[in-house]
This record gives structure tokens, C-alpha cells and sequence, in this order.
């Protein structure tokens, strides 16, 4: 049977409410990701932002279901695509939604691509499996793609093998590759982390542009404040498995509330003084301490042992995320100071 209803009649592609995944590890069950609620709209650009092992790839295991069974301890909440729950979905169910309705980028290119097959063939694969296209249909979509991805000749990379193409090129072909089956929603992990800086900021210029001209939602998972202040529309900022502050990317870059997102602000590298003054001027902000271990979560704010406006109540107090009442949108913040201080 088909997937019923298209996403694309739906206002709300995704929505995540309560999401709860524990994992089974040789040192124990692992918390990985715990109350985290969240929607992605049609249009629009969402991103995750959080430090390494912050959660953001749990996130998108558990929303693609991605997660190998034995490793599941719990799994629980709902996960709503086009209104139908994921987590009870079979998985022959979850392959229409992956890749037809949602497809992924990952951060290295070489993941997605077959080195022994040239990347032409790889992609007419996708749009013949995926559709009803015949193969040369599949090489015209496939061309047409490749050429809308910015690619002057896109014959000749159509030709090419995976590693006959610089790191840039690949992404734009792995791009080109998720959009085969005019996805409704595509989630990008860390899709310029491995790339130079010139290219990255090509690579997240594209994601705007499939974003204006096709319509396609973007849900893109990053370390980096920089990149969510470049494409995104909104943002979850994530820590040690909970979303911290979620909200409109505008009011948060103007008015963090929370001290991990205030940390993570101060972590972007300011351009001026890069090409000014040179990079080793001025060193970068670095958030001090770690993470907690998920086998061992503090009893009160997970982020408390790294605050500096930490008090004792934050140690003992677990804080939940709740709409702040001065903004008009939905600007979210899981942080007690904040309560008290407005
Ligand atoms: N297979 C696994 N076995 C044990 N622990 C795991 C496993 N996968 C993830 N984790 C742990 O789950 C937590 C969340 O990991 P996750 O990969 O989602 O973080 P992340 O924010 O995506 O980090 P990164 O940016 O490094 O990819 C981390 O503490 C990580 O060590």
C-alpha cells in the first residue's frame, strides 16, 4: 500500500513530541535523547545545533527509524510524517517514507557513493527504483538535477567516478541524489563539516536555493551557530539529549536565553577580525568542561555543571522547556534562571 497522504498537503511535515531513546551499552542503558519535541513545517529550514554528542544523530536514527534493534532499550513518544506515527510503522512502510518523502544527506559524501560505479548511473539507479521513470527519463532527470545543483557540465560529471571529483562536487551530487524522488523533506547531518570553508558556504547556498525553488523543507543537524545563522528559519539547540532553547533563528541569535545557546553564540568566528587581523589573534571561545555522562545524568540541569550562572537550585531543580511569554513566537527555553529572571 502507499503511503496515504502526500506531506506536501500537510502544513506540519514532521512533528516530535516526547521523544524518548535509550540505548543498551556494554556500561549500561544510556538517556540519549529525552523529552525532545519539535516540528518541521512545509518551506521551511529547521536545524538541530548542539556540541558532539549533544544527540543530533539519535534524533535522526530515531526519526528514520535507523536505530539496530539490539541497541534499543527504549523508544517511545510519537513521530509524526503526514500524521502517521513512525515508531509503530513496519519497516517496509518506513523504506516508502525514506527517500520518497524524506531522504537524507550525510556529512561525508563517500557514504552515499559507490566508488566502483560512476555517479550518473548511481543516480539514474535511485530514480528508477524509486519511480516510474524509464532509464533515459531517469537521464534527463538525472542531468537536469546535476545541472540545477549548479554543476557547469553536468555530461561530463555524470560520467564520472566518485573519486575523480573534489569533495565539493560530491556533496552537490549527493544533493542532487536525495532530491531524485522530489522529497517533501530533506534531513542534512553535517553536510559541510568535511568540506573547505569556501565550498561549505557554496554548499549551504544551495540548500537555500533548493529550499526557494523547489519548495523542499530542510532539516539540518550542525555544530556550528555560524551555519544556523546562514540558512536556517528555526532552531533547536541541543544538549546532552534535550532540546535547551527552541525557537524563531532570529529571535534566538538577538535574545538567547539559555547559557549553553549563549556559549554556542560566542563559539561563531567572527569574520572581521579572521580577515583582518589574521586567525591567530584572537582564539576562539571554547565552552569549558564536558558533556555529563548520559549513564549518570545529573539530577538537576545537565548543562549546571558547566554554567557559570549556575545556582544550587539548578543542581537539584530539573528544568522543563517552556514558552517564553514576552515573545510573540514560540521561543522555548529549558532553564530555570531564566524563569526567574523575567
Ligand atoms: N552505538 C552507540 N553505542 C554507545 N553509545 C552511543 C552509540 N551511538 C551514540 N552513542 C552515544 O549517544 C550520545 C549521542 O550521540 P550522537 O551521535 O547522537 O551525538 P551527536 O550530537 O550527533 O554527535 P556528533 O556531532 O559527534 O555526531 C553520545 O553520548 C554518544 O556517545
Amino acid at each position: 500500500m502507499k503511503f496515504a497522504a502526500s506531506l506536501k498537503e500537510e502544513s506540519v511535515l514532521l512533528n516530535i513530541e516526547n521523544l524518548s531513546t535509550k540505548i543498551k551499552t556494554a556500561d549500561g542503558i544510556l538517556t540519549v535523547l529525552e523529552d525532545v519535541n519539535f516540528t518541521v513545517e512545509k518551506g521551511e529550514i529547521m536545524a538541530i545545533v548542539g556540541e558532539s554528542g549533544s544527540g543530533k544523530s539519535m534524533t535522526i536514527n530515531s526519526i528514520l527509524k535507523l536505530l539496530p534493534k539490539n541497541l534499543i532499550e527504549e523508544y517511545k513518544g510519537s513521530i509524526k510524517v503526514a500524521g502517521k506515527d513512525v515508531i509503530t510503522l513496519n519497516e517496509n512502510k518506513m523504506r516508502e517514507i525514506r527517500g520518497r518523502r524524506i531522504s537524507l544527506v550525510a556529512q561525508n559524501a563517500m557514504t552515499s557513493l559507490d566508488p566502483s560505479y560512476r555517479v550518473g548511473k548511481q543516480i539514474v539507479e535511485i530514480i528508477v527504483e524509486k519511480t516510474n521513470k524509464t532509464k533515459s527519463q531517469a537521464k534527463e532527470k538525472a542531468l537536469s538535477l546535476l545541472a540545477q545543483m549548479g554543476i557547469d557540465d553536468p555530461e561530463r560529471i555524470f560520467q564520472s567516478y566518485p573519486h575523480q571529483l573534489s569533495g565539493g562536487l560530491r556533496q552537490r551530487v549527493v544533493i542532487a541524489m536525495s532530491l531524485a524522488c522530489d522529497p517533501d523533506l530533506i534531513i542534512a547531518d553535517e553536510p559541510t563539516s568535511a568540506l573547505d570553508p569556501t565550498v561549505q558556504l557554496q554548499v549551504l547556498d544551495l540548500f537555500t536555493k533548493i529550499n526557494r525553488e523547489f519548495g523542499t523543507a530542510i532539516l539540518i543537524i550542525t555544530h556550528d551557530f555560524g551555519v544556523v545563522a546562514r540558512i536556517a528559519h528555526k532552531v533547536a539547540v541541543m544538549y546532552a539529549g534535550q532540546i535547551v532553547e527552541y525557537g524563531e533563528v532570529g529571535d534566538i541569535i538577538d535574545h538567547p536565553e539559555h547559557p549553553y545557546t549563549q556559549s554556542l553564540l560566542k563559539c561563531i568566528p567572527d569574520m572581521d577580525w579572521i580577515f583582518k587581523e589574521g586567525v591567530h589573534k584572537k582564539p576562539l571561545f571554547q565552552i569549558k568542561g564536558e558533556l555529563p555522562n548520559l549513564l549518570e545524568l545529573p539530577q538537576g540541569c545537565r548543562f549546571s555543571s558547566r554554567c557559570h550562572l549556575a545556582k544550587d537550585e539548578c543542581h537539584v531543580t530539573k528544568p522543563l522547556l517552556k514558552k517564553q511569554q514576552r515573545y510573540k513566537s514560540n521561543h522555548s527555553v529549558r532553564c530555570v534562571l531564566t524563569e526567574r529572571s523575567h
